[in-house]
């Protein structure tokens, strides 16, 4: 049986039964769709609330959807199948529909059962129609009022379950910042208990909380802060002001954690970056030495400054010093300060606030430096750095304080700093050029990278990698370089170091259309070097004893200068012995 409305606010539905019969001084019967009383006066003694009746008139004003008036119960043309036909024991009645939006709902029915109720019900028979016309009014809006009440709690759980279970915090507070619902991420974020809350008041909590209720303009996307117990934490989000009748009646807020939204920016706009020693490739003496230093100082906080040429992996080094530190799982953000427009790098580096210059960015933007907060920034081209920004790096270093373009307050901050140049900086500091106090913040732990031409016994490694790493990419299947190729490269002086390295073999797999990269797979530039030589066919042994030569020119056969030969081919001296031996080369050794 279809669950009957009437039976949900069967309290309202006795009260009208009730009201009824003290103005008419009649029986009341209230019937739902399915003709079981709901509501009944006389205590019973007429009909029992629960049960289901015969209800021939009842079944007929609910078809038919018109009131019935009976003043002779038992012979009306509805009554022909009852049993007590002709016989019954009503003195009139009325039966009355009872609608709820459009649809028939029940059916109020006034019964007189003695003379003298038939006869007041005669008497008031005009008044009839119009008051129980009210009455079923009256109940149809206690249904309207009670499925309302009834979607509105089901809409407010669903919707105190969507906000509980939500990753951003969320708090609603009155006009006067006392706080009506806070979910669990709020607390989580601002680190407040439970039992705390009722203690705390949002105007109290939140710096820009009277202006948002005193204008009723809130704001989204942006970042602020609460300050809780002496705590200044910084969040990102909104504050949406609620309005009832044109007055602010309170806010609601919902924020996240800054460095949460920080990381999850940084983690969706980098790259995967797994670089680490592994992938720095070499073995040289010179190499190795840079790799013990620069593995040695991973562990610390202090800061890093890499001397090097240009392409030399001083960003290699220093992103696998981040990975290789305890602030791996957080931010890397590397700056190079010579690629950057003057007029831009300031605020590429510290940011800027809302507002702090005409057509920028109306919700202000954070710097590097804080969003590598709780990571690492890598200064590239620190030398570049103009003098007038010198001063501002230096005061953030020295404060770990960053304060946005325009703010008039600054953020904390935790960042290692690591940077890197290619220029003399200490030559710089003497001609006025880089300010030396920085110069001395930045050259805690100075780590010198070699330039390849010293240590071109890494140029085969280095080739070796490269070109398994290119034959992934490009899927060609390349065996290695001709010897007069492998001759070629490991005369060359790379002024550009490991990327000019890299870049050549990218270009030697491309162009090889054999397995085995010959001297006409190369650039030109190292093709042309070469041409001023006398043309020849090495093998490999002579290309090695031919290398092994032109080092010894070059660092002379003293045991000093057969030490640093042998550091720069990337062999060791025993190993060099045996080559010298083996080659017989005709010098005057000395041991
Ligand atoms: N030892 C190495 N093993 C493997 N790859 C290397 C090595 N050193 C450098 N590279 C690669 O060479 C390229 C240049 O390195 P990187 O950008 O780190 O040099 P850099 O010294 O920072 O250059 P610049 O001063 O021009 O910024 C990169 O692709 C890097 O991965």
């Amino acid at each position: 049986m279809e669950h009957s409305i009437l039976f949900t606010i069967q309290e309202e539905v006795n009260l009208v039964a009730e009201a009824i019969k003290s103005v008419l001084e009649l029986e009341v019967i209230i019937y739902d769709q399915n003709h079981v009383v709901v509501a009944a006066t006389g205590g019973g003694q007429h009909a029992v609330v629960g049960e289901q009746v015969r209800g021939h008139i009842i079944k007929e004003v609910l078809k038919t959807d018109q009131p019935i008036y009976n003043l002779n119960p038992g012979f009306h043309d509805a009554c022909k199948s009852c049993v007590l036909y002709k016989n019954c024991a009503e003195k009139a009645d009325v039966s009355y529909p009872l609608k709820h939006e459009g649809k028939n709902v029940g059916v109020i029915s006034l019964t007189a059962f003695t003379k003298e109720q038939k006869a007041e019900f005669e008497r008031k028979h005009d008044i009839l129609s119009n008051y129980l016309d009210k009455m079923a009014d009256l109940i149809s809006s206690k249904i309207n009022a009670e499925s309302l009440l009834k979607k509105y709690l089901s809409m407010s759980q669903t919707l105190q379950v969507a906000i509980r279970s939500m990753n951003e915090g969320i708090i609603a507070a009155d006009h006067n910042g006392r706080i009506l619902e806070v979910n669990r991420s709020a607390k989580h974020i601002l680190h407040i208990r439970r039992d705390e809350v009722l203690q705390l008041n949002l105007l109290d909590m939140m710096p820009d909380l009277p202006k948002v209720l005193f204008t009723g303009k809130g704001f989204t996307d942006r970042d602020y802060s609460f300050i809780i117990n002496g705590e200044k934490i910084n969040v990102f989000g909104s504050a949406i002001p609620l309005e009832h009748n044109e007055h602010i009646i309170g806010v609601v807020l919902s924020f996240k954690d800054q460095l949460e939204v920080q990381k999850f920016a940084y983690s969706i706009t980098s790259e995967v970056d797994d670089s680490n020693f592994d992938i720095i490739v070499g073995k040289s003496k010179a190499l190795l030495e840079t790799k013990a230093i620069a593995k040695q100082v991973s562990a610390t906080d202090s800061t890093v400054l890499f001397l090097g040429e240009s392409g030399t992996g001083k960003e290699l080094f220093a992103r696998a010093v981040h990975n290789n530190s305890h602030r791996a799982d957080k931010p890397f953000r590397a700056i190079n300060c010579a690629a950057i427009p003057e007029a831009l790098l300031e605020s590429e580096l510290f940011g800027y606030s809302e507002g702090a210059f005409t057509g920028a960015r109306k919700k202000g933007k954070p710097g590097k430096f804080e969003l590598a907060n709780g990571g690492t920034i890598f200064l590239d081209e620190i030398g570049d750095m103009p003098l007038h920004l010198q001063v501002k790096i230096l005061r953030v270093l020295q404060e770990r304080k960053v304060e946005r373009i325009g703010a008039n307050e600054s953020v904390d901050i935790d960042v290692r700093v690591l940077a890197a140049t290619n220029k003399n900086l200490e030559k710089m500091v003497k001609d006025g050029e880089f300010r030396e106090d920085l110069y001395y913040r930045l050259h805690v732990i100075p780590v010198h990278i070699p330039p390849l031409r010293e240590r071109i016994g890494d140029v085969p490694v280095l080739l070796h990698y490269f070109v398994n790493h290119y034959m992934e990419i490009t899927e060609k299947e390349i065996k290695g370089f001709s010897p007069d190729a492998l001759e070629l490269l490991s005369s060359y002086h790379w002024p550009g170091n490991i990327r000019e390295l890299q870049n050549t073999v990218e270009y030697a797999i491309n162009m090889a259309s054999e397995q085995w990269v010959t001297c006409d797979n190369l650039p030109a530039r190292l093709r042309e070097v070469n041409e001023s030589e006398e043309e020849q066919e090495l093998t490999l042994s002579e290309m090695e004893e031919k290398m092994i030569k032109k080092a010894l020119d070059k660092y002379g056969d003293t045991l000093d200068g057969k030490k640093k030969v042998a550091e720069t081919l990337g062999i060791n001296i025993a190993t060099l012995y045996r080559k010298i031996n083996k080659f017989e080369i005709n010098r005057n050794m000395q041991m």
